[in-house]
Formats: structure tokens, sequence, C-alpha cells
């Protein structure tokens, strides 16, 4: 499935405190199945400023999943499967930099992946890829979030190293000033696995930080989760309003992007090859491929 010249089709990931788009016009709910399992909730979408959104609230409805049973690849699955074209990430973030401060954003542009445990692929079985990730985040995407943010009237950082932890505990201090020794400059819980899996998905993907707290490097400092709610909250509005201006800072048309295609070079697994349940399970990730190159014969 081309992208290029296609109409946008922004995929949301609201993370904490980020749990509904606003208002959309034509605002729909849609229940959405994976084969990958359940996703954290349903799926919102409808129409601002002539795009395409479709929304989805990362830990579900009432934030009843920990940042360790979100389903990321049931929820990046799902929102391929709506035909998103492009994925804006919104993440709660913890700041490793004095200049920092909580109530920014940050558009990252680099991750550090620290968690363990979560399932990192959509292949492995049937059917290997290795796809690229030395640039996580897609800049094209990134550059027009930077700008709308800055519309949106937020304090912004252009570029960030994340650091993702497993969680739930927030760090002991030691591996907080461990991290800022590594060069990452904020800390979150959720964005890796969800980059990753973005990009086997063929998904150009941005990550808007809120920064909600200073992590607890600092001298007798640690982390409070009502502080780090209170300032979502508060930020809530104006990640909203990103949104709005996102909208209206798109070129009119999607050109393509090199993401788009990164399936071509990334599997390793010749066609004849490819396992029936695994070309089954991937006909939205890799939908482009299979449907040009039908199912392997079982
Ligand atoms: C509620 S504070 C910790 C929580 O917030 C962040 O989530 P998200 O990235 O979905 O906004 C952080 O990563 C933790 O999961
Ligand atoms: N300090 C922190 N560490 C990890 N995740 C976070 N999310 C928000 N603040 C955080």
């Amino acid at each position: 499935m081309a992208k290029a010249g296609a109409p946008w089709h922004i995929g949301v990931i609201g993370g904490s405190g980020l749990y509904e788009p606003g208002a959309l016009d034509e605002m729909q709910e849609i229940a959405v199945g994976s084969a990958f399992g359940e996703p954290s909730g349903p799926v919102v979408t409808g129409m601002l400023g002539g795009v395409r959104f479709t929304f989805i609230a990362r830990h579900g409805a009432g934030h009843r999943l920990s940042p360790s049973h979100v389903n990321y690849r049931a929820n990046i699955d799902v929102l391929k499967r709506c035909g998103v074209t492009d994925i804006l990430a919104v993440s709660a973030i913890g700041s490793l930099a004095e200049e920092i401060a909580p109530g920014a954003f940050v558009v990252i542009d680099q991750l550090i992946d620290r968690t363990t445990g979560r399932e990192r692929s959509f292949f492995g079985e049937g059917m290997v890829a290795h796809v690229p990730l030395a640039d996580p985040v897609c800049p094209r995407l990134s550059r027009h979030a930077l700008k709308a943010a800055k519309k949106a009237g937020a304090a912004v950082h252009d570029g960030g190293t994340y650091v993702a932890i497993e969680g739930p505990q927030f760090s002991t201090r030691a591996e907080s000033l461990l991290y800022r020794q590594w060069g990452a400059q904020v800390i979150g819980m959720t964005a890796m696995p969800e980059a990753r899996l973005a990009r086997e998905a063929e998904l150009p993907y941005a990550l808007v930080g809120m920064v909600t707290d200073y992590d607890c490097w600092r001298e007798n400092s640690d982390v409070d989760v009502a502080d780090i709610l209170e300032t979502m909250r508060a930020n809530a509005e104006t990640a909203r309003a990103m949104l709005g201006e996102f909208a209206t800072i798109l070129p009119k048309t999607r050109s393509a992007s090199p993401i788009d295609t990164g399936l071509d070079t990334a599997i390793v697994t010749p066609r004849e090859r490819w396992d029936v349940a695994a070309t089954t399970r991937l006909d939205a990730v890799a939908g482009r491929l299979i449907e040009r190159f039908p199912r392997a014969k079982g």
C-alpha cells in the first residue's frame, strides 16, 4: 500500500494524562481487533483541520495498564489496520537536565532502551526481519511536531535523548545519575518498544514528551506521582492544541518517507519460506509486501 501522495492519517498515542484527543469532527469510536492480542482500548477516529486523526490511550481508559502491561504490538497493529500513515506519540517524561524544566515539551530524537521482557518485535516466528533503528524517530514528523508545539504555546526543546526504563517504579538515584552520564536528557517508561514496533510497521513515529518532574538525580529530591499527574493534566490542553496546530502545519499531501518501505530490505526470510500463520498475523504490519507477493502456500 503506497502512502506517497496519499492524505495524511495521523495515529495519536496519548500517554499519562492524555486519555482523549479533544473534539474531532465526525468523531466515532471503533473496535479493531489484532492478532497480537488486546490493544489498550478502543480507538477514536475523526477529523481535525481536514486531517484524519485516530487516537488510542496508551494506558487504556482509566489508566488501567502499567507500562509493562501495555500491549505495544496490538496498539501499533491496530493503528496500522486503521490506515494511519504516521504516528505522533505523547508521553509524560522526567527531566535529567537542569535546563529542561517541568512544564516544557521535548521533541525526542534519540532513545536508549532499558526495558526488559516486553514483546519488542512483530517478526521472528516464520518470518524474520531486522529493521534499521539508528534514528528511531522520523525527522520530518518531529519537525512538524516541534512547530506545532511552539504554535500551541509550549516551551519546547528541539531534540533530547529519552531513556526508557521498565518501571513501574521510578529510578534509584544511582540509576538516575548514571543515565545523565550516558547523555540522556529525559526519562520515561513507554517509548520502547513502541518506537521499534512503529518502525517495523513502516510507520514514521515522532514522540513529544511533556516534562512532569525532575527525576531523582537532584540532591534530596524524589519523584511524586501526584505531582506528575497534576502537571500532566495542566499540560494536556496544550497537547490537544498541539494536535490542532499539527493538522494545519502538515503539507497538503504526504510525500514518501523512506520509513514507508523499510521492510523491503529488512526481511531476511525468503518469500517462499514465509510461514502462512506469520503472514496472516502480519497482514497489516507487512501488508504492503504480503499484498504484492501473495501469501506463501501452506
Ligand atoms: C504516571 S507517571 C509514569 C508513567 O507516565 C509515563 O507514561 P506515558 O509515557 O504513557 O505518558 C511514564 O512513561 C510512565 O508510564
Ligand atoms: N521521572 C520519571 N521516570 C520515569 N518515567 C517518568 N514519567 C514521568 N516522569 C518520569
